[in-house]
């Protein structure tokens, strides 16, 4: 038997017509952090729902450390701390009473939670806010603090797998990087991190490896350097468009430089090419910003970002069966 936390295989769940999930197959094991990156309507939160018992699968399989979670639902939540994208219910409850009420649920000591409980709000810079009600018209503590509350209630309490769905909605930069932080060190401990995010430029930094769904299909997965093409060395040459000036690398074949990728997103065009081809990138772009066909450029290493818009654009273009959008 596989040692993986979570192992799940041609997962599939449909809402009448629509394909929520279609065969997607994904493992996280202990000490990763796996993301789930996908445009609005993917299917993230609807694996998630799987994963918890919260939905049945119409077909395959999910396992959580090693138990069939779709037969033993409640055997594998066990296993799992979800931080849901709806922000948890903490009305009439301070922050301290929240944190401490979940690790009680998770057989913590009073003692040990109470020093956990402080501890994390310590890290997460909420301790103002610590011991504050929150009122049930949503006063009280703002949407960002109930949000970091909520991702302490679960990581307080040692579990195989965490489970974060947008866990960085409404929360301020300073406190992100603080969260972000947590989350890589819950990992280095032994968890399991499965993590849905819209934020791909920062979660990069703490993900070991992810799977980008679209339409309910996994159409990338693999680690941040290998998706974002660095291990090739690539590079993404940005141009900015003047409004309504015609695309410059049409056509393709006729650019002095080779283009892996292309993907044109309002007056953007970012095109990913060799780092050998750095030097005729420059030239050339230099040249379209003196002939204002640009309005100006950037060359630098290509992001996790750009991988992802790519990789949703090639999936798009697939299923309309349009042009691609991109090489
Ligand atoms: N209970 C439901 N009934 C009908 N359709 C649903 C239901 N839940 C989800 N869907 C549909 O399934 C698809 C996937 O939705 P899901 O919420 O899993 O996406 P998501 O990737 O989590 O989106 P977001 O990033 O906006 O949270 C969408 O087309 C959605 O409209």
């Amino acid at each position: 038997m596989s040692d993986a936390i979570l192992e799940i295989e041609g997962l599939t769940r449909r809402f009448g017509a629509v394909l929520a999930n279609d065969a997607v197959s994904l493992k996280v094991w202990p000490g990763e952090v796996v993301g789930l990156l996908g445009h609005n309507g993917a299917g993230k939160t609807t694996l998630v729902s799987q994963v918890v018992g919260l939905l049945r699968p119409d077909g395959g399989s999910i396992r959580v450390v090693g138990v069939d979670a779709v037969a033993h639902p409640a055997t594998a939540r066990r296993c799992v701390a979800l931080q849901a994208q709806a922000q948890a219910p903490l009305d009439g409850l301070t922050p301290r009473e929240a944190i401490e009420i979940a690790g009680r649920l998770r057989g913590m000591s009073r003692p040990a939670v109470r020093e956990a409980a402080e501890l994390m709000a310590d890290e997460l810079d909420i301790g103002e806010w610590f011991g504050r009600r929150a009122t049930p018209d949503g006063g009280g503590i703002s949407g960002g603090v109930r949000r970091l509350t909520a991702f302490a209630m679960a990581a307080v309490a040692p579990v195989p797998l965490v489970i974060l769905d947008e866990p960085t909605n409404d929360v301020d930069a300073a406190r992100r990087r603080r969260l972000w932080g947590m989350v890589r060190r819950l990992a280095d401990q032994g968890t399991g991190v499965l993590l849905v995010t819209h934020n791909v430029a920062e979660a990069e930094h703490v993900m070991d490896k992810l799977a980008v769904l679209d339409r309910g299909r996994v159409v990338a997965a693999g680690s941040p350097s290998r998706l974002r093409g660095a291990e090739g060395g690539e590079l993404r040459l940005d141009l900015s468009l003047p409004p309504g000036a015609p695309d410059p690398s049409e056509p393709l074949e006729a650019l002095p430089i080779q283009i892996v990728r292309r993907v044109q997103t309002g007056r953007r065009v970012l095109l990913s090419l060799a780092a050998a081809d750095a030097a005729n990138a420059v030239a050339w772009a230099t040249e379209l910003r003196a002939a204002d066909r640009i309005e100006g450029y950037t060359l630098s290493p290509t992001t996790l970002e750009d991988a992802y818009l790519a990789a949703t654009a090639d999936a798009g273009a697939a299923a309309t069966d349009e042009e691609p959008a991109h090489v």
